[in-house]
């Protein structure tokens, strides 16, 4: 169950806090609202990345004198050499120690700007949780996780020394006795949770945030918005606020009414008051190499139409999307979704060589069998709830299939952008919705909101 964003201040209208950068697509700076004139750090901040994000051809350059060399030879290793707009505008102000909100693009690279940031600031002697990633979805967690491991790698002249970078998921359907050991016994210097595990963690006293130098929360309006986290959420950032050298940052593609979100962030003291949001194309949300289209059929006609979609398209891989099933069409005893599609696709539509399943219902193991038979590569297509729809990164996805629209826009941006995913990469991707004649204005409605141009299509 959803519930509204609990933070705002509506008398709150032109708010002066904070400083606010805003990149347009082509990486222009379009505008900048400095911080307050008691807070001057907030100006030549602001300045210097502004004139940074001018020049800088690299990461490297970038971050070179505050990550250290290994990790960024890592990163060029893995492919990471040129930065994405995100990164090029928020690493000189994350690396200058400020709090930030990374406001820009699915599939625009936050995920390496933090990452980056707690590698400059963390300590591989200090026998210390000093970094936290906290993530809405188990998946999202794994995903970020192997992210931060691949980075962390010790290289080879580093093996004989015994400390390197040790990076916990602490996550739920985890082993949590396992994890209390390792938490007692040499604590690792990064955890990336999701709100449940923490909680018992932290409860316990095993967890202590007292050594913590940074602080991420990704997908910060899902976790908001999500009534089982938001109380912990809330709980764990007033906690934060009391730590010295601390430092906060808030991601996503999605902050609705972000200004109030800044307002009260700073009012709450989750974050200090010279937080930073970077806002990379603020009137371009969706992200441009996303070809949207819809095809007006009947709900009973559906399947049929979209098995002859995928035999039209033949997607390498593609993400079908399906409502979670409500409890009233459980206790009726309908089938989900969900499993009409997998027991229609298995049956009839054999161009691809795996069906996958991902919804919250399934246990946690086949969850991740799912995921990581995606992770190797193309010809798969997944069926899902909104489960994938966060954060969750399969590059190869070019095609998205709405066969249930998503209840919001907000929801819409998410799902669409499990696609296009590949940062420099020019190829179109498709997102095509199955609506009924009724459900076309409501998808006008998310048309209009997200500022994208949806295509009729006749099969
Ligand atoms: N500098 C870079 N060069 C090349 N690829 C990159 C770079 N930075 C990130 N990527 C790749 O871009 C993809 C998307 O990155 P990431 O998952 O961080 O996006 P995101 O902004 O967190 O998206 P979302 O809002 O959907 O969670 C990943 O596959 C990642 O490996």
């Amino acid at each position: 169950m959803k519930t509204s964003f609990p933070l705002f201040s509506p008398q709150l209208q032109n708010p002066n806090f904070g400083s606010s950068v805003l990149i347009n697509c082509k990486n222009r700076l379009l505008s900048t609202t400095l911080a307050p004139p008691q807070n001057p750090l907030g100006v030549s901040c602001i300045t210097s990345t502004a004139e940074i994000a001018e020049t800088a051809s690299s990461l490297r350059e970038i971050c070179e004198g505050h990550v250290p060399e290994h990790i960024l030879r890592r990163a060029e290793e893995i492919g990471f050499v040129v930065p994405t707009d995100v990164q090029r505008q928020s690493l000189p102000i994350l690396l200058s120690g400020r709090d930030c909100i990374l406001h820009a693009q699915t599939g625009s690279g936050k995920t390496l700007a933090y990452l980056l940031l707690i590698f400059s600031v963390i300590h591989v002697q200090k026998s210390a949780v000093q970094a936290l990633i906290v993530v809405p979805t188990r998946e999202l967690g794994i995903q970020v996780t192997k992210v931060a491991r691949t980075l962390a790698a010790n290289p080879m002249e580093l093996e004989s020394e015994r400390k390197s970078y040790t990076v916990m998921a602490l996550l739920d359907g985890g082993m949590l006795r396992r994890h209390k050991s390792w938490l007692k016994a040499e604590p690792p210097t990064i955890v990336v949770a999701t709100m449940g595990s923490l909680c018992q963690m932290l409860e316990k006293q095993i967890f202590k945030l007292e050594a913590m130098r940074v602080l991420v929360v990704d997908e910060v309006d899902f976790m908001f918005n999500s009534s089982k986290q938001v109380y912990s959420l809330r709980k764990l950032l007033t906690s934060y606020s009391s730590i010295n050298n601390r430092q906060t940052v808030f991601a996503s593609a999605s902050i609705p009414q972000h200004k109030h979100f800044l307002y009260d962030c700073i009012q709450q003291k989750w974050a200090k008051s010279d937080v930073v949001h970077v806002h990379v194309s603020p009137v371009d949300p969706m992200p441009s190499r996303l070809h949207h289209r819809f095809v007006i059929c009947s709900k009973n006609e559906r399947l049929q139409v979209l098995l002859s979609l995928l035999r039209t398209d033949a997607p390498k891989s593609g993400i079908i999307f399906a409502s979670e099933q409500s409890e009233k069409s459980k206790k009726a005893g309908n089938d989900p979704s969900t499993s009409l599609l997998i027991n229609f696709l298995t049956a009839s539509y054999s161009d691809c060589s795996e069906i996958l399943l991902l919804e919250e219902d399934m246990n946690f193991n086949l969850r991740a069998a799912s995921l990581s038979e995606l992770k190797q590569g193309g010809d798969c297509l997944l069926v899902a709830t909104d489960i994938a729809a966060r954060g969750v990164d399969l590059p190869e996805t070019t095609h998205i299939y709405n066969f249930d629209l998503p209840r919001t826009a907000v929801d819409y941006l998410h799902r669409a952008g499990r696609a296009g995913r590949k940062p420099f990469s020019e190829e179109t991707c498709t997102v095509t919705n199955m609506i009924t004649p009724e459900e076309r204005f409501v998808l006008q409605r998310f048309e209009n909101e997200l500022m994208f141009h949806c295509e009729e299509l006749s099969l």
